[in-house]
């Protein structure tokens, strides 16, 4: 029998908080497209900020990929991320913008026969819509495979046009295995959806992976970008994605909480020296930006201030 720390009014509350239509399953995938921030904006700001950002950059002594400066945008569901991912894209095109892999989530192939003659089929499985569905079921594997595919994009090496640019090459993740493990996967656990064996054995291999792959993973800084619950909501009903319709502010809240504790207050253990030294940045991410072309000079030029200071 597994131990738990939560009672069983909680999970019921969790469950119901989750509760999706079969019917809407793998309905999801086009959410992303429907963000498109304002193609006008985006021109004017990249003109206005005609300097390469690469080139506001010192340049550093190494070379090749080491001298790459990995920065991870993190931030609630719905924040704002990929909006944000896009303008940073748009405003410094010699930058490395990394899209968090959520289609690679929703389709999972896999060949379906079992020891028989049959040729095997591909069967779809939208992994993100049964980690919402069944969380106590399916978050470990979701973690499990959420962190793979965040550890091979930081992994990729960087593409040649970055190693040309004059300055310092710079990439920037939406989101990284450190929030994985400490937002995510520490959420799932204190919620009993992942239980005490999955969570030591995800933080074995978590440790290990990280070890191993050390300065290949490494960040030089990380941007927050933080809202409300409230507004995070929002936006989220906004965008529609189906396999987030059931997720209710309590879960948004709990989330927030885990960002608060690791990027602000620092009181969440982590387990890597260099994470605990990080610099954060914060950005006032209820601000409704994506139309407003003076706040996102704003926010451009203290990402580039950021970045120059790492
Ligand atoms: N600053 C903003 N002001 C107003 N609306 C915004 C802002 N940023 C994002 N949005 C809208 O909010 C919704 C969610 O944004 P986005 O998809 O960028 O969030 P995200 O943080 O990348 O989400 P996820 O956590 O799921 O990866 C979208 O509909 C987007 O257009
Ligand atoms: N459980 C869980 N663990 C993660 O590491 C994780 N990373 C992202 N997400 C969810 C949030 C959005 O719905 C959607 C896209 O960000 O995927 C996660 N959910």
């Amino acid at each position: 029998m597994v131990s738990t720390h939560h009672g069983e009014e909680e999970l019921a509350g969790l469950n119901s908080v989750w509760k999706t239509p079969d019917s809407l399953q793998r309905a999801g995938n086009t959410s992303r497209s429907q963000d498109t921030t304002n193609p006008k904006a985006m021109a004017n700001i990249s003109r206005k900020l005609s300097v390469s950002c690469s080139r506001c950059l010192a340049t550093s002594p190494e070379s090749g990929a080491n001298r790459v400066k990995r920065v991870s945008i993190e931030g609630n569901i719905a924040v704002g991320k990929s909006t944000f991912a896009r303008l940073l894209q748009s405003a410094c095109p010699d930058w490395e913008v990394v899209a968090e892999p959520v289609s690679k989530w929703q389709n999972i192939e896999s060949g379906a026969s079992k020891g028989t003659d049959a040729s095997p089929q591909t069967t779809v499985s939208n992994l993100l819509q049964m980690m919402y569905q069944d969380p106590q079921r399916w978050s470990y594997t979701f973690q499990t495979f959420s962190c793979m595919s965040r550890l091979r994009t930081q992994l990729q090496p960087p593409p040649a046009r970055l190693l040309r640019s004059e300055g310092v090459p710079v990439q920037v993740y939406e989101r990284s295995v450190y929030s994985d493990r400490y937002i995510f996967a520490l959420n799932m656990f204190e919620l009993d959806c992942i239980n005490s064996t999955e969570w030591a054995v995800y933080q074995d291999w978590h440790s290990l992976l990280v070890e191993q792959f050390g300065h290949q993973v490494e960040l030089e800084g990380i941007i927050y970008l933080r809202a409300p619950p409230t507004t995070c909501l929002e936006r989220l009903h906004r965008r529609g994605r189906a396999e987030e319709k059931g997720v209710e502010l309590d879960y948004l809240e709990k989330l927030h909480v885990q960002h608060e504790r690791w990027l602000v207050e620092k009181s969440t253990e982590t387990h890597f020296e260099k994470l605990k030294q990080l610099p954060v940045l914060q950005l006032d991410a209820s601000v409704e930006f994506k139309s407003d072309p003076v706040v996102q000079e704003e926010f451009i030029t203290k990402i580039k201030n950021f970045f120059s200071a790492l």
